[in-house]
């Protein structure tokens, strides 16, 4: 199956939902231009980092992101990754990755599992429980949260489960960008799967982003990649490459997993 992803890589106002709104509705509008099947967006793009803030511009129960996106979903027929929120639940505040298909249905919620204490977010947000499986036209991808590509049994374990590409939400500073694109290609070829890296651009007090959206196919080669600026960036998968790289290298076939103990 072919898939063309639009990511958008937003310069995102912080601190300021109804801002970030007005502007996903015209970035949203723009992708469309060039007829994408998924929509990409990054982490916590209705809020940026303004993590103290949170109490008061975190959208309850990711209600009215939901809502966003279902009604976008259906006007265009698109499916959405739709980044990450900071979504208020009564136990305290989440990094909320959301999925809606092209029919507006809510199809998984995923909340950051690794919480990156350089940007305090231990200090203000609850690490998730649950994995990023999901699936959109019959076929199983996954969803990750910028730091969470720093542990590579997490991803390889949504891989074991049969995600073929991976999305990859995030607000990946300029200064670790060689981080950045070394871990998502290491995590594409060790994986022989797709990744879909959406990143922010701009800056906030703290942080100058990096932008480098990428697109990077099984066999670890970059389909395409955004620069520093605001914008969108698409390309074309094709899940048949897995296979293809899959029983050229057999990686999966030669795993010794009964010695991988520590
Ligand atoms: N938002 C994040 O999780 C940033 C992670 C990061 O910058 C890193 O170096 O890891």
């Amino acid at each position: 199956m072919k898939l063309n992803i639009a990511l958008i890589q937003m310069d995102i106002v912080f601190g300021d939902p109804v801002a970030n709104f007005q502007k996903a509705e015209r970035l949203i509008e723009e992708a469309m231009r060039q007829n994408p099947e998924v929509i990409v967006f990054p982490e916590l793009w209705t809020t940026g980092y303004d993590l103290a803030n949170l109490p008061d511009i975190g959208d309850t129960n990711a209600q009215e992101t939901i809502d966003f996106f279902r009604t976008k979903a259906k006007q265009y027929n698109v499916h959405f990754v739709g980044g990450s929120i900071a979504k208020k639940q009564e136990d305290g505040i989440y990094n909320t990755l959301l999925v809606v298909n092209q029919h507006g249905e809510l199809v998984h919620q995923y909340s950051k599992l690794h919480l990156f204490q350089l940007m305090d977010e231990h200090l203000h947000l609850k690490a998730g429980k649950e994995e990023g499986l999901f699936s959109l036209n019959n076929y199983t991808f996954a969803g990750q949260i910028c730091y969470d590509i720093r542990f590579p049994e997490w991803m390889r374990t949504h891989v074991l489960n049969g995600a073929e590409a991976i999305f990859v939400v995030a607000e990946w500073p300029l200064p670790r960008l060689h981080h950045w694109k070394t871990l998502l290609t290491a995590r594409a070829i060790e994986n022989q799967c797709y990744i879909i890296a959406c990143n922010c651009s701009g800056s906030n007090p703290s942080n100058v982003f990096a932008g480098h959206s990428l697109i990077i196919d099984p066999w670890g080669e970059i389909i395409a990649e955004g620069s520093e600026q605001e914008e969108i960036i698409c390309g074309e998968i094709d899940l048949e490459k897995v296979k293809n790289v899959r029983n050229t290298i057999p990686v999966f076939d030669d795993r010794k997993p009964n010695l991988y103990k520590s």
